[in-house]
Order: structure tokens, then C-alpha cells, then sequence
């Protein structure tokens, strides 16, 4: 994605207990970098601020797409170590923030931005992040889609409000009706994947290429286990990531 002729910096990062990505964003052009950090996991938030700092890069916005179940995310803690950083999640979420999102907003960082788009259904406060049209070049645009479509996956149902045929809907009308040669950048990899585009996962998606009753009943037999670390992320991800070791903001 990252071209000479581009405003864009992106970095995918991943932490491999949770086999989550991070997102890196940020606009290289503009006289102060701003930058914009997606699920960050508290445990990779020395190695993000790192790389933030060697890129000369300002962090303005540290967004989640979700709360999430499976890791406590890196907010609260970026915010004890640069404390003008913004917290951002869904306001559908119910969690705290210092911004709270809904349908249709952007998030600025320069002249880029990232616009909300409502995709319940892995949760009641699931958002999917598309970059706007302000790239300036003719370059794909690119979906940070959370839980709510994995690359040929998709996020669970079945805890946290979750419903299978809220997320049939959402990942229908909110990111299949995206151009086609969107990017896909998920919240999670557990098969090997890095990125897809709308495209594929429209023609080879093992679950969201059925019909609405046929992706009910496979998300129904998923009888997967509950994530390891749920009792502990899910409490603290509703106060971004606040736990007795970081300070209170939020
Ligand atoms: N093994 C992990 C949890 C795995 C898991 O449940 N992942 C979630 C996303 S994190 S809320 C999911 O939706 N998975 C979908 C799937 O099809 O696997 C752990 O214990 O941490
Ligand atoms: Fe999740």
C-alpha cells in the first residue's frame, strides 16, 4: 500500500499472544506527522510508541474498533505516557473514551481521515474504519473492519450482545457495498492472512458468502471456547483499558 508518491504511512503490527493487529496511520506530508494507532494491545505498546518516535511521527488518536475480549487494549496506557493522545471507541460500545464515534464521523489527521462505519454483530458496538478519499492518489481504499470480517473468518457471535444475523447485515450493507478493490485489514489472524480485499472475501468467505439462515446455523456449531483472558479484557476495555498498574485516564 505505502508508494513513494503517497501522503499515507501504514504499518501493520501484530502481537502474537492474541494474534492481533495493530494499525499504523499517519500523514507524512503534513508538517507535524499526525498519526492515529488502531487496536493497540497493552502488551506491544512500548514497541508502537517506539516506532512512532523513530518515525518522527505525532500520535494524535488511539482508536478501538471494538471492546474486545481476548486482550486488554493498549488506550489507557498510551495515554499515562503521552497524555494529549485521544481515546476513541464507539459510542454504541458503552465503554469510555475520550471520544465516542458513531456512523458517520471522521477522524481527521491532517487532511486524511478515517471515517465510522456501525458493523454490530461480533459485539452492539463493533466499527468498521474506512480511509477516506483524501489519499489524493489513486490507490485502493482500505477497511479496518475489527472483529466484525476476519480475513475468510469473521468474529463470533455468541457473547458481548453478539448476533449472527446483525453481523450477516453489517458486513452485507457497511463493507461489501465498499469498492471492490478495498482493502481489508482485520482485528485478528488466526489462519496466516495479513489482508484481503472486499473482493475476495465477497467470492471466497467460508462463512459470509451464505444466505443469512445457512451463516446463522455455522456460527451456531462454532462451539468454540471462550477467549482466555475474557473476565479480565472485557471489565477493563470498558474503561479503555484502565487496570490497577496504568493511571485512571481514560
Ligand atoms: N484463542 C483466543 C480467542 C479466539 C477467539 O475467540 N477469537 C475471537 C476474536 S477475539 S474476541 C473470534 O471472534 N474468533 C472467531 C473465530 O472464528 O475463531 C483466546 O483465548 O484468546
Ligand atoms: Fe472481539
Amino acid at each position: 500500500m505505502a508508494s513513494q508518491t503517497t501522503k499515507l504511512l501504514f504499518r501493520q503490527l501484530f502481537e502474537k499472544e492474541s494474534s492481533t493487529y495493530t494499525y499504523l496511520l499517519a500523514h507524512v506530508c503534513h508538517p507535524q506527522k499526525p498519526a492515529i494507532l488502531i487496536d493497540p494491545v497493552d502488551k506491544t505498546v512500548d514497541r508502537d510508541l517506539s516506532l512512532i518516535k523513530e518515525l518522527g511521527l505525532k500520535l494524535i488518536y488511539a482508536l478501538n474498533t471494538h471492546v474486545h475480549a481476548d486482550h486488554v487494549t493498549g488506550t489507557a496506557l498510551i495515554k499515562t505516557k503521552d497524555p494529549e493522545v485521544k481515546s476513541v471507541i464507539s459510542k454504541a460500545s458503552g465503554a469510555k473514551a475520550d471520544v465516542l464515534v458513531q456512523p458517520g464521523d471522521k477522524l481527521y489527521f491532517g487532511d486524511l481521515f478515517l471515517e465510522v462505519r456501525a458493523t454490530p454483530g461480533h459485539t452492539q458496538g463493533c466499527i468498521t474504519y474506512v480511509t477516506g478519499d483524501g489519499l489524493g492518489q489513486p490507490q485502493p481504499r482500505v477497511a479496518f473492519t475489527g472483529d466484525a470480517l476476519l480475513v475468510r473468518g469473521c468474529g463470533r457471535t455468541d457473547f458481548q450482545g453478539g448476533s449472527s444475523s446483525q453481523l450477516h447485515k453489517s458486513v452485507h450493507s457497511q463493507i461489501f457495498t465498499l469498492p471492490k478493490d478495498t482493502l481489508i485489514y482485520p482485528a485478528h489472524d488466526y489462519k496466516g492472512f495479513s489482508v484481503s480485499t472486499v473482493e475476495e472475501e465477497m467470492l471466497y468467505n467460508p462463512r459470509l458468502t451464505k444466505d443469512e439462515e445457512t451463516f446463522k446455523n455455522i456460527m451456531e456449531s462454532l462451539n468454540l471456547p471462550y477467549p482466555k483472558m475474557m473476565d479480565k479484557a472485557v471489565p477493563a476495555n470498558l474503561v479503555c483499558g484502565y487496570q490497577e498498574t496504568t493511571s485512571e485516564a481514560c
